[in-house]
C-alpha cells in the first residue's frame, strides 16, 4: 500500500490547509489567483465532502485536525473523455512495426479477431481502470471496437465493469467503427441495440472522406435523433489537407438542428489548412456546438512518421485558434500500450504536462487544467466531477509542487489521492499481471 506523501489526520472533519488550488476548477468562492492562476485556500472536509474552500489562514486552525500542503497543488480528480480500454496493453503480443497508422489499424484488427475473447477484454480493461484509479483519475469514456462478433463481446463486458466500478471511476463508452460500416442497416441496428442495452447513450464512429459521407452522417445523425443519443466520433487523424470530414460534421449537425452533444476526436488535419479553410471550418464547429478533444501522445506518436525521416510536425490540432472561438477544448489520455501508441499509463497528470509541452499550453493562459477537468466533466455529463466545489466530494489529488514549473519538472509519482476524503492505494497495478494474456514469461 502506498498512498503517496501526506499522511491525513484520520478523523471525518478535517482541513487540508495552505494548498494552491487553479482558480479555474474552483466553484464556489471568491478567490484572488497568482500568476500561474493559483489560488491559495483552505479546504474544509467533513464526512467525505468538501464543506468550505477559503482564502487561506481564514479561520484558526487546530494543528491535530489539518494537514498543511505547504503551498501545494492540489486539483479535483481529473476526467479522462477519450480512450480505449478494449485495446490497452496489447503490444506485447502484437506489436506495431513501424509506428504508423495504418500500421496500428491492422495489427489491431489481427489481435481483435484473434484473442479478444470476453476474458481477454475484461482482464485488459481492468488493469487499465485499476491503473487510472490510482493515478486519480474520476471518469472516463472509453471507445469500444464495434464490428461483427466484437459487439457482443466488449459491451457486455463494459456494462459488467461498469457497475462494478461505479463510485470508483464513473465509465462511459462510445462505439467505434469506420463510417462506411454506418450505410448497412444490419451493423447500425447491432450497434444501437448494444448502446441500449449497455451504453450511456453515447453513439458514433470514425469519420474519413469517403465518396457516401454526407449520407453516412446523416444516417449516424438520424440515429442519434431517434434514440436520444449523444455523439462522438474520430476525426481526420491525418496530415492529409484533403480530409476535412470535420466540417461534414459540423454541416451535418447544422442540417438536423442536432440538440444533442458532439464530441470531436484528433482533428489532426485542421491544423495543415489554409488559413481561409481553417477559419471556416472553425466557426461551423462553433455554429454547430461541436466540442474538440486532441490526443497529443498518440497524435505525436502516429503523425508524420516515415522511415528514416525526422517528424517536422507535432501532430496536434488547431485547438488555440478552436479555444478562442469559444470551442470547449479538451485533452485526453488514448490509447496505451497497444498498436496507436506503445506508451501510456492513462495518467492525466502526464497527458496535462505532455500537452502543455507538446501544444504549447504555457504562455497561453492559465486556465489549462479545464482541459482535463471542467471541461470534460460538463461534455460527459458526470456533474460534480473535474471542478472543487463546497458540497462535492473530497475527491482530489495533492502534490508537493507549489507552481506549474514545479508541477511539469516531475511527474508527481509522490502525489496522494483522495476519494471521498480518504487516501487511496496508489500502488500501480504490474505489467507482469498481464503476461498470461500475452505469452510471455518474465
Ligand atoms: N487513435 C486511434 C484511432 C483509432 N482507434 C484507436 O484506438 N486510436
Amino acid at each position: 500500500m502506498t498512498s503517496g506523501f501526506a499522511s491525513l489526520p484520520g478523523t471525518a472533519s478535517f482541513r487540508l490547509s495552505n494548498a494552491r488550488a487553479p482558480l479555474c476548477l474552483l466553484d464556489g468562492a471568491s478567490l484572488a489567483a497568482d500568476r500561474d492562476g493559483l489560488a491559495k485556500v483552505d479546504i474544509g472536509v467533513e464526512h467525505g465532502r468538501i464543506v468550505s474552500i477559503l482564502p487561506a489562514g481564514t479561520e484558526p486552525l487546530e494543528a491535530s485536525a489539518s494537514f498543511d500542503l505547504d503551498g501545494g497543488i492540489v486539483l479535483p480528480r481529473l476526467v479522462d473523455c477519450h480512450v480505449h480500454l478494449d485495446k490497452g496493453h496489447i503490444w506485447p503480443r502484437r506489436r506495431n512495426p513501424d509506428g504508423s497508422f495504418m500500421g496500428a489499424l491492422s495489427n489491431v484488427l489481427i489481435d481483435r479477431e484473434a484473442n479478444w475473447s470476453a476474458d481477454d477484454v475484461r482482464a485488459r480493461m481492468e488493469f487499465g481502470l485499476r491503473g487510472a484509479f490510482a493515478h486519480g483519475t474520476a471518469a472516463m469514456r472509453t471507445h469500444l471496437d464495434s464490428l461483427g462478433k466484437q459487439i457482443g463481446i466488449s459491451w457486455p463486458v463494459f456494462a459488467e465493469l461498469k457497475a462494478e466500478w461505479a463510485g470508483r471511476i464513473a465509465l462511459q463508452a462510445s462505439p467505434l467503427f469506420g463510417i462506411q460500416f454506418a450505410l448497412e442497416p444490419g451493423h447500425m441496428r447491432a450497434v444501437t441495440a448494444a448502446v441500449k442495452a449497455h451504453g450511456d447513450g453515447i453513439f458514433g464512429c470514425v469519420s474519413h472522406m469517403i465518396p457516401e459521407l454526407d449520407a453516412a452522417l446523416d444516417l449516424v445523425f438520424r440515429t442519434a435523433i431517434e434514440n436520444g443519443f449523444d455523439l462522438d466520433f474520430h476525426v481526420d487523424e491525418t496530415n492529409d489537407p484533403e480530409a476535412r470530414s470535420l466540417e461534414n460534421i459540423a454541416d451535418a449537425a447544422i442540417r438536423h438542428g442536432f440538440a444533442g452533444k458532439i464530441l470531436c476526436g484528433h482533428c489532426c488535419s485542421l491544423a495543415v489548412q489554409q488559413p481561409d479553410d481553417e477559419a471556416r471550418i472553425i466557426s461551423k464547429v462553433r455554429e454547430a456546438g461541436i466540442s474538440v478533444v486532441s490526443l497529443p501522445m498518440c497524435n505525436m506518436y502516429l503523425q508524420d512518421r516515415a522511415p528514416g525521416r525526422t517528424p517536422r510536425w507535432r501532430g496536434v490540432t488547431a485547438l488555440h485558434e478552436l479555444k478562442a472561438a469559444g470551442v470547449p477544448v479538451m485533452i485526453a489520455s488514448d490509447n496505451t500500450r497497444d498498436p496507436f501508441y506503445a506508451y501510456g499509463d492513462l495518467d492525466l497528470i502526464e497527458v496535462l504536462r505532455e500537452g502543455t509541452r507538446i501544444l504549447q499550453f504555457d504562455h497561453s493562459g492559465t486556465d489549462w487544467a479545464n482541459a482535463v477537468a471542467r471541461t470534460p466533466a460538463a461534455i460527459m455529463g458526470t456533474t460534480g466531477a473535474g471542478v472543487l466545489s463546497p458540497g462535492g466530494a473530497a475527491d482530489v489529488i495533492l502534490t508537493r509542487a507549489r507552481d506549474w514549473t514545479e508541477f511539469f519538472a516531475r511527474p508527481q509519482t509522490d502525489r496522494t489521492v483522495l476519494v471521498n476524503g480518504r487516501a487511496i492505494d496508489t500502488t500501480l497495478p504490474d505489467h507482469r499481471e498481464l503476461d498470461h494474456l500475452m505469452g510471455r514469461s518474465a
